[in-house]
Order: structure tokens, then sequence, then C-alpha cells
């Protein structure tokens, strides 16, 4: 069963020995030179099968691999029987152990393609519809404010996964957002964020998106509840609160008490993850950004991946491959980061995104049979839009002591071809350029024979690269809902190949509680110094200081 120690599977062993015997050789100039055929080898473009039109290419030869490495990767895959727990994943089997659920993002987003048997699924048509009327009728102005105005606001406020996928997803969409709605994230506790969105904000052309699958949620009750009484110290009367706030939620009870009625709630279900729930009714308010149309066609491009994940052999299945690559650097080379750098400046926010995505999902060191790992789990996700990681921390990446491999993504076409594409294609030259340079640096040779006679011992030695830094190329044709779709569908099951193959539960997050019921008994301290118990000294030492030092 998964849940076994990677590191017990033959083929484990197997790369470990590769690893040892091999690896000093793999070195990427010299792979490339002895076979012209390494890019056709190791590249595929993914073809939707189905729904609107989806293709891009992923370039994964400037990896430190070889045929018989990536077979290897790849035995491990089955010996993990990665295909026996896709398939479980797709019918609905309790996958996630710890809290007994199935790990059906799928279904959101499934348009009753694959039958799947779960309470719920057969609801989903009926949200989507919900999601469409709605979102239909606030962006054609048919649905008023509490004065009779038309809404141009809509301020989301969710924490987690009921944030970071409608902000990703609309920021990285907006060349398809209606300009006339402006939309607003809030999620962070600090009173800062809500004021400054408010401050923007005119109670009667905004509408509040109240999002959390719990529903209980300190940060977001909190901000809800303060936007609430700021709404009523405008409108005054509670009955103004059903044309302002709507709920996104599994949770129907609390949804009711906080003040909304069930009209204007629109559910999903405990299958349905935090961090895989921007398919669900979390996505409303992108559905109200780019129009419902388009918040379908994300679904259907995501739908395509999950199709191509669940039919396409272990060889030729891109997040199967994304995810043995991974492996390798993490558990073989030692890798502990991995940059995700698109070079699109509306996919700002994708790192954010998986890092919550890939971190929470596999940032963990117990196998769910309950064993420690005795290898590295997932990797620390970081990254930035190109150029701007350019000339930031890229010196790093070429030249730091550290391995990070890297993804680059980058679409060929843009949407703001300004000076007759004159920028995209300085964009593109260096999207195309950075892979290159970290896979082939520069030589000692080279830099001597570029500074001519007389130049210093050091500086030489400061401009070599030494090259062999892998990295996958990812080339879109346009960034369109469909293609964003797939691409956030292929990281998902790339993370849920490596959680099979390392034995962990991808779908629960306990590591979130501790800080949370800590944090409970701390705000219960903080009035008065003699409350202050029960903590180390470095704890209650930071406590009176604030007390000390605070103003209100
Ligand atoms: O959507 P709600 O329930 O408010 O949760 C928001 C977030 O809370 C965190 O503690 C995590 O559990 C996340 O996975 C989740 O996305």
């Amino acid at each position: 069963m998964s849940g076994r120690l990677a590191s017990e599977y033959p083929a484990w062993k197997t790369l470990q020995q590769l690893y040892d015997s091999e690896h000093s050789k793999l070195v990427l100039k010299d792979l490339f030179a002895q076979d012209p055929t390494r890019f056709s080898k190791f590249s595929r473009e993914y073809v939707s099968q189905s729904g609107p039109d989806v293709t891009f290419l992923l370039d994964f030869s400037k990896n430190l691999i070889t045929e018989p490495i990536l077979a290897t990767l790849l035995e491990l895959v089955r010996e993990a029987q990665l295909e026996t727990y896709r398939d479980k994943m797709f019918s609905g089997d309790h996958i996630n152990t710890s809290e007994d659920r199935a790990v059906l993002h799928v279904a959101l987003r499934n348009f009753n393609d694959f039958k799947i048997s779960e309470p719920g699924v057969e609801e989903v048509s009926g949200v989507l519809a919900h999601i469409k009327e709605f979102s239909e009728s606030v962006r054609s102005g048919a649905w008023k404010g509490y004065t009779g105005k038309q809404i141009n606001t809509i301020v989301n406020i969710g924490i987690g996964g009921s944030d970071l996928g409608p902000v990703m997803v609309t920021e990285a969409l907006k060349a398809y957002a209606k300009r006339d709605l402006t939309a607003h994230f809030v999620s962070n506790i600090d009173g800062t964020h809500l004021a400054e969105t408010l401050r923007v904000c005119d109670p009667e052309t905004t509408l509040f998106i109240i999002a959390s699958k719990t529903f209980t949620t300190q940060e977001t009750i909190t901000n809800a509840t303060s936007a609430r009484d700021w709404f009523l110290s405008f409108a005054k009367d509670k009955a103004h609160v059903a044309k302002h706030f709507v709920a996104l939620s599994t949770n129907t009870k609390a949804v009711t008490e906080f003040g909304i009625s069930s009209a204007n709630m629109f559910q999903f279900w405990d299958w349905v993850g935090g961090r895989y729930s921007l398919w669900s009714a979390i996505g409303l308010s992108i559905a109200l950004v780019i129009g419902y149309d388009n918040f379908e066609k994300l679904l259907q491009g995501a739908h395509g991946m999950d199709k191509h994940f669940r039919t396409a052999p272990l060889e030729q299945n891109l997040p199967v491959l994304m995810a043995v690559l991974g492996i390798w650097y993490n558990d073989f080379y030692g890798a502990q980061t991995h940059a995700l750098l698109p070079y699109d400046q509306y996919m700002h926010k994708f790192a954010d995104y998986f890092q919550q995505g890939d971190m929470e999902s596999n940032g963990k060191f117990v196998t769910k049979g309950g064993q420690r790992v005795n290898y590295q789990t997932g990797p620390i996700i970081w990254g930035a839009a190109g150029t701007n990681g350019q000339h930031s921390f890229y010196q790093l990446v070429h030249q730091g002591t550290k391995l990070i491999p890297c993804d680059f993504l980058a679409p060929a076409t843009t949407h703001n071809p300004i000076a007759h594409s004159k920028h995209h294609r300085i964009l593109l030259s260096n999207y195309f350029a950075q892979p290159e340079a970290l896979a082939f640096g520069k030589t000692e040779e080279q830099v001597r024979k570029e500074l001519g006679a007389g130049a210093s011992e050091p500086l030489i030695k400061s401009k070599v690269f030494e090259g062999n830094r892998p990295s996958n190329s990812i080339l879109f044709p346009i960034l369109d809902p469909a293609t964003l779709g797939a691409l956030i569908a292929l990281y998902e099951h790339k993370i849920f190949t490596q959680g099979v193959v390392w034995g962990i539960n991808s779908f629960d997050q306990m590591g979130v509680e501790l800080g949370k019921v800590l944090a409970k008994n701390i705000l219960a301290q903080l009035e008065k110094p003699e409350d202050v118990k029960g903590h180390d000294s470095s704890t209650t030492g930071l406590i009176h200081y604030y007390q000390k030092h605070r103003k209100e």
C-alpha cells in the first residue's frame, strides 16, 4: 500500500546506485554533445484530447538524466503503485486516510465524463449553474445593491486555499477581465488589509464574498464580521446584507448564523481540499471577473489534463515525468528547493499559489502508515515572474552553492503586443537564454579569452559559470483560460504523484494546527501581564515587551 517507505522500493536502491556511480558523469554539455536527438527524446508535446484546444511543449532535456535513469525513475513510480492510487482518487476512494475523505477536485471539472460515485458529486452541475446565473446577473448589472446601484467592486474575504487560487487565476487571466469590475482580495487578519481595501470601496456598489470551506477560520470570520459592521454603518438595515454578502462554504449552519441566507450560499463538499478548491464555488470571484464561460474553459482545460494523467502511459505522462524529475533532485541530489519562473507578468502569483499547493500537500515527515520517513519529501517552492527574478535572485541560481531545479514557463504570444511585440521578443529571449546559461555555463578558458592577458585570477574565477544546473521549459501558444487550467492541473498531479511515491497523505494539513491552538491560548492572556502563564521565558519575555509598549 502507499504509505510504505519510498526508500524500500527496489528502484529507489537502484537510483541510489545510479546516482553514486553516474552523477559525476552527468554533464549536460557532454550529454547534448553525445546525443543529437536528446531534445526529441526528452521533450513531449501535450495536446488536449477533449474540450478546448490546449497544446504546450514540455522540454525536460536540460535535466541531469539519461534514458536508464528515467526508466528507473518510472519504475519507482510503478513500484509505488501510482496507477492504482491515481485510479482510486478518480473513483472517489477515501485516499485522504487521516480525515477519511475522498479527494475529488477532479469531479468539479468532470462535466459528467468519468463516473464518480460520492455523495455531493451529483450536485456539482447545480452549483455551476448557480455560479453562472449569479455571475451573469452581477456582470450585467441586473443584481442591484441596497440603493439600486449596480455592483462595480467585489471583495473576496478568505485565506489559504480560499484566497490564493482566486487571486492567482484572476491575475493570470486579467486579459479576459471585465475592466469595470474591480476585484479585491482580503486575507490577512492584520486589520491593515481590510482597512486599506475598504478605503477604496463604496458600500452601495460593493459585493463581499466570504470564502471559507469550514466557515470557522479565525482570520476570515473576523474580517467578514468587520466588513459587515462597516457595511451596516452605512446601510443601517440588516436586511440589506442579502444584497451585498454571499458565502462560499461547506458549512451551511455557520453561514446562516453569520446572517447570510442559504439562497446566497454557494455550496461545496468536504472532498474538495482547500488548496484544490479554485474549481469549486471558491472560484466565484474568478467567474465574476472573467465571466462564467471563461471559468468553464478553465475547468475544461484542467479536465483535459485529468484525462491525460489518467490514461497516458507513464513515459508520456507529463505530470509523472515532472514528478520523477523532482524526486531525482530532491532525494538523490539533495536539492532543497524548486523554483517556478513564469515569463509572463500575468502569472506573477503562480509560485505563491503553488507554495501552498505543493508545500501544504507534501511538507510531511510521516507516511500514511505512521512511519517517519528517512528521505526528503516536499521541496520548498518559490519563484517570481521573469525577468524581475533575473535582477534579484538569479545570481544565486547561476553561481551559488545550491542546486536549484527550475521550471521556466512562457507563452509564445502575448496579450499585449506593444511596440510590435518588441517587449515580448525581449522577454522570450531571456526565457530561452536563462536555461541555456544554467545548463551550459561559461568555462574558465572562455573567461580568460574574453578578458585577455593581465586579468586578475580572482576576477577570472568570479566570472566562471559552472553550468550543469537543470531546468524544465514549458512553452504554450498563449495564456488563455483552458491553457491555465491545464497547467494548474499538471502541477496538481505532479504533487499527487510525488506524494504517492513518498508514501505520505498529500491531502491533510495537520501542520497548520498547533500554531492556531497556541495563538488562541495566548490571545486570552494578552490583556494583563499577570495572565501570561505557561510559556518559556522567550515567549513570556516577548509578550511582556509587547504589553509594555502597546498603545491601545
Ligand atoms: O477555507 P477555510 O476553511 O477558511 O480554510 C482556509 C485555509 O486554512 C488553513 O489553515 C489550511 O487548512 C488551508 O488548507 C485552508 O485553505
